[in-house]
């Protein structure tokens, strides 16, 4: 099948990242894919070496530039599709999907895979159905490719430090930080600097950060997805923001702080509650302590990271595994696609 996907860089990197994650786990099931995207800068260094079955074409504000409409069309994040490409929809409807971000809130459950009518415009009357990943069973599930279990069983952590150039002294933790600059990075290097610590800053995350105590400090330019992904299984604890690294973190099986992307409306609140509910549903769990304090949602006298993390190491582990248990976004996607009645397509009435 031909997928065309649309996304609309609103700011960071998560638009994009999900996306080119989406494109790939796609390609890897033997589908053909479009990506129409209004910046494609950040994929000179998340994805520096194109694939041959991802097509990359800049948003087409002013007119469909090419001849057929894919079988499949993915609007992400409720990137609202240009007049041009509705009008060319409407003449040849497709399956016409919008995938949501990610959460844990129950609400996500009873909107997944409801259609909704296009009211307006020049795809009136044709309906997209919306599409909500999630962490369970009944939600639209989580990208992750095929192969991960494999490749991370293959993977060797020393080699792979050392081609970084990181080299962890003996006994110290690898910790990983990408998070958003308003957070409580001060206190929470205070609290590392207990204990022998590496610490890598992603990009800008560790600028105007000092090394202290037993806290050493490494900055890595942004790595491409991949390299990402594999620095994540190699440390011992992760700190992810976001929607794309916080799936790839809970992937790694690694003891993890995900510092959400903040809402004007504090709507993000909400959204922390829900997965902290169904991850770590007793209030006084430590880490659901931890991950409140480092959203400013707790005291920072919260913001505590164990020394031992054999316990939490576990955890992460066998959340891993209840994960992979389930059938992930992209193959859910598939089944859809190739069962969506007449009806539930992009058809009109
Ligand atoms: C640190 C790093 C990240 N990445 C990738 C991983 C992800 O695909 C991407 C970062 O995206 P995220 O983890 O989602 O974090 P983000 O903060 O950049 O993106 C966020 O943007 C907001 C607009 C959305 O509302 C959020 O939900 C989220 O999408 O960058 C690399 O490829 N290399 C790197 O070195």
């Amino acid at each position: 099948m031909l997928w065309d996907l649309f996304c609309r860089v609103i700011d960071n990197h998560g638009d994009l990242g999900v996306t080119l994650r989406l494109a790939r786990n796609l390609v890897e099931r033997g589908q053909q894919v479009r990506l129409w995207v209004d910046d494609a800068r950040a994929l000179a260094w998340m994805a520096p070496v194109p694939s041959k079955c991802i097509t990359i074409h800049a948003w087409p504000e002013s007119e469909w530039p090419v001849a057929a409409v894919g079988d499949v069309v993915i609007e992400t994040f409720g990137c609202a599709l240009p007049e041009p490409v509705q009008a060319r929809l409407a003449r040849t409807p497709p399956l016409w999907l919008n995938l949501e971000y990610l959460s844990a809130e129950p609400y996500t459950l009873r909107s997944h895979r409801l259609p909704s009518p296009v009211m307006s415009g020049p795809a009136r009357g044709l309906s997209k159905t919306f599409w909500y990943p999630g962490f369970v069973p009944g939600s639209g599930g989580l990208l992750r490719e095929k192969e991960l279990a494999q490749a991370q069983a293959e993977h060797d952590r020393a080699a792979f430090l050392t081609e970084l150039g990181l080299q962890p002294r003996s006994g110290e933790r690898l910790v990983s930080l990408f998070c958003y600059l308003h957070a409580p990075r001060q206190a929470l290097l205070d609290r590392l600097s207990a204990e022998p610590t590496l610490l890598i800053g992603m990009g800008t995350c560790a600028e105007g950060l000092e090394a202290r105590g037993q806290l050493r400090i490494r900055h890595l330019p942004w790595l491409d997805q991949a390299t990402y992904d594999r620095l994540l299984w190699s440390c011992d604890v992760n700190v992810v923001r976001g929607e794309d690294s916080f799936v790839r973190a809970q992937w790694a099986g690694k003891p993890m702080l995900w510092h959400i992307y903040r809402q004007d409306d504090d709507a993000h609140a909400a959204k922390l509650q829900a997965y902290l509910d169904i991850r770590w549903p007793d209030r006084t769990s430590p880490v659901r302590l931890l991950w409140q304090a480092w959203n400013d949602l707790g005291p920072v006298a919260e913001l505590d990271i164990p020394s031992d993390l054999q316990a939490w190491n576990e955890e992460a582990r066998s959340w891993r595994t209840e994960l992979s248990r389930q059938t992930d976004l992209c193959d859910q996607l598939l089944a859809f696609a190739e069962t969506a009645s007449p009806g539930s397509r992009a058809a009109p009435g």
